[in-house]
């Protein structure tokens, strides 16, 4: 069975139907470039809205422990998902703040993989999100795939997730060619940047519960 997290939620709509879709995870955004981004009374009155079922995943490029400890505790975050963060730095991340800790692999080639072993004892589980282009204000939430391939025949250490321009009209496909357990979007559901898509959501949960 493969499960989703429905990523970059900044409404109590799109909350709802991410609840209402069945997702396993939702993924608050706090990065200030990005158009998902929260403020922690906005993280803590979303948060109020979920239950606990619905693992609430906290996404972050190479954050400072002061920021850290504020969208934990505003977010009731279950886990932290790291764009960007060297592997001794979510070493520390993990320690500190006891959250499953999620690393974000960046994919454009097969060399792209040989940093996921240096993650074993630092993260819980690597998210497989594609590279974005050289310049791009975010590491992620552009909507951009990798060559699924690419993952075959890796022999992956830890748990893993897929990412990276994922959406109701490909997800079927990205998990049979991967065999991915839990895949995430964020533009994908989306009508506009940061702009979640309540039809959009649904459709998505309802291709990933297809699949
Ligand atoms: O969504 C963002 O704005 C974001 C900002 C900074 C780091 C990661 C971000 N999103 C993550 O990117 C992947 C893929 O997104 P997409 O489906 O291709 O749009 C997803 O895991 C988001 O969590």
């Amino acid at each position: 069975m493969t499960t989703a997290k429905i990523c970059g939620i900044s409404t109590a709509e799109s909350m709802h139907a991410v609840i209402a879709g069945a997702a396993s995870h939702v993924g608050l955004v706090f990065f200030p470039p990005s158009p998902r981004h929260l403020s922690f009374d906005a993280a803590m009155a979303l948060a109020a809205r979920t239950p606990d079922h619905v693992r609430r995943v906290g996404v972050f490029v190479n954050p400072e422990d002061g920021l850290l400890e504020q969208a934990v505790a505003a977010g009731k975050l279950h886990a932290v998902q790291l764009h960007q963060t060297p592997p001794a730095r979510a070493a520390h991340i993990r320690q500190r703040f006891a959250r499953e800790t999620w690393a974000a692999i960046a994919v454009r080639s097969r060399s792209d993989l040989d940093g996921v072993r240096e993650y074993v004892g630092a993260a819980d589980r690597i998210l497989f999100d594609a590279k974005t282009p050289p310049g791009a204000a975010l590491p992620g939430g552009m909507g951009v795939r990798f060559d699924w391939s690419l993952l075959d025949g890796f022999r992956h250490p830890i748990p893993w997730a897929l990412s990276g321009g994922l959406d109701a009209a490909n997800v079927g496909e990205a998990v049979r060619r991967t065999g991915a357990t839990l895949v995430d979007t964020s533009s994908g559901v989306e009508s506009a940047p940061g702009v979640k898509s309540v039809d959009k959501i649904a459709a998505f949960l309802q291709a990933v519960a297809a699949s």
